[in-house]
């Protein structure tokens, strides 16, 4: 990477404001999966360990600009330290001369977290007014934000402007990983998108025919390419605006002469539902009034075997509706040759993480992406201004 990294400045003595992504998910108060806070560990502790005085900044949750309470970031404040084994002293803003009272009395070494970041209207904006107003709390600002890498927001991209910028240490990693994967990827690569969000992933698309040899394709995102072909698919999801650019896919594979694959045969039921109605069927067969749910057998073979003569694989969304066990299998067969080929593995994207994490394969990937948006927006080949406004090395 040719940003700058926390290691390349000093920090000893330094008010260090460092934007993490503590966006976890949180039931009845309870945080459910803190792995985004315990990724932040290495770079929180480098700065310990390096004298810094600590700020941490992190949105939860999609506030609008209003303070509420089932947002603050009291609870992974609490759950930051039991996992440093130390206190963390936590503010009820994120700006302001009350912070910047704490801020002062802060010593080498110690940890204190601002309140949610989008309790401000000018967070989202990213108004350099409110970028200013974190600038002054701090000498440095440190990104380690990977999960918000692809928001322009004024603590994520607006600081950098008032401060010297550097990427913090889980930012260096998924960088690095994402990076070393996409840029000179061993070879067989196979990229495995899945899900259900059609808009949001057929760019990425696009871009992997270019990088990748084997594209698999699953979950809902393949029936705008079954429809695309011609073929009947019932209730499945689909996206009528997409069918275009599915056929499109199709024809830019075989003109780079890349294996591009499609389901099958696929799991169809007659309603959306534990209790439905299930019948497995080529996918040239879903009948008016049924709607695939996940890939089938002889997809899943098709598919693990692939994945298991392969060097990089990276996989973004599931192959079926996992949440519900008659719809797990074409899911759970994905992750299991996920797990056991010797390439190496990438996760991205919130559900297949989850989903690696509920069959407990999760500990059996090489790296699991802290950000799904995030990943999607590096693998389609776009700046994330958050790494772009870091400083140059
Ligand atoms: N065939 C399908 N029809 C409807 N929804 C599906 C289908 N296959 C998968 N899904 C749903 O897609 C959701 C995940 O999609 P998405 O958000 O795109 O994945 P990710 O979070 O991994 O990027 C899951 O909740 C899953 O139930
Ligand atoms: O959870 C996040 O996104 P993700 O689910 O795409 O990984 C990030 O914290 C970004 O949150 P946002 O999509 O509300 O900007």
């Amino acid at each position: 990477m040719n940003k700058k990294s926390v290691r390349d400045v000093e920090v000893k003595g330094k008010r260090v404001f460092v934007r993490v992504d503590f966006n976890v998910p949180v039931e009845d108060g309870k945080i459910t999966d803190d792995t985004r806070i315990r990724e932040t560990l290495p770079t929180i502790k480098y700065l310990i360990e390096n004298g810094a005085k600590v700020i941490l900044a992190s949105h939860m949750g999609r506030p609008k600009g209003e303070f509420v309470d089932s947002m603050r970031l009291t609870s992974a404040a609490v759950r930051l330290s039991e996992l440093l084994g130390k206190p963390v002293a936590k503010a009820d803003e994120a700006i302001g001369e009350a912070v910047k009272a704490q801020i002062a009395e802060l010593n080498e070494g110690d940890v204190l977290v601002l309140e949610n970041v989008r309790f401000y209207k000018g967070e989202e904006k990213n108004d350099p007014e409110l970028a200013k107003q974190f600038a002054e709390l701090a000498d440095l600002f440190v990104n380690d934000a990977f999960g918000a890498a692809h928001r322009a927001h004024a603590s994520t991209e607006g600081i950098a402007h008032f401060l010297p910028a550097v990427s913090g240490l889980l930012m260096e990693k998924e960088l690095s990983v994402l990076g070393k994967a996409l840029s000179n990827p061993e070879r067989p690569f196979t990229a495995i998108i899945g899900g259900s969000k059609v808009k949001d992933k057929i760019d990425v698309i696009d871009n992997l025919l270019t990088l990748a040899d084997n594209v698999l394709i699953g979950g809902g995102l393949s029936y705008t390419f079954t429809k695309a072909q011609g073929y009947e698919i019932g209730n499945s999801l689909v996206d009528n605006d997409k069918i275009e650019a599915a056929l499109g896919f199709i024809e830019k594979a075989k003109a780079l002469g890349k294996n591009f694959v499609l389901p099958v045969d696929v799991v169809i039921a007659d309603k959306f539902g534990a209790d439905a109605n299930t019948k497995i069927v080529d996918v040239t067969e879903i009948p008016a009034g049924w709607e695939g749910l996940d890939i089938g057998p002889k997809t899943r073979e098709i598919y693990a075997d692939i994945i298991k003569s392969s060097k990089l694989v990276v996989w973004n969304g599931p192959m079926g509706v996992f949440e519900i066990d008659i719809f797990a299998e074409g899911t759970i067969a994905v992750a299991q040759a996920c797990a056991t080929t010797e390439g190496y593995t990438v996760i991205g994207g919130g559900d297949s993480a989850a989903a690696a994490e509920k069959f407990h394969l999760a500990d059996q990937m090489d790296h699991i992406s802290t950000g799904g948006g995030a990943s999607l927006e590096f693998m389609e080949g776009k700046a994330l201004p958050g790494v772009e406004a870091l400083n140059d090395k």
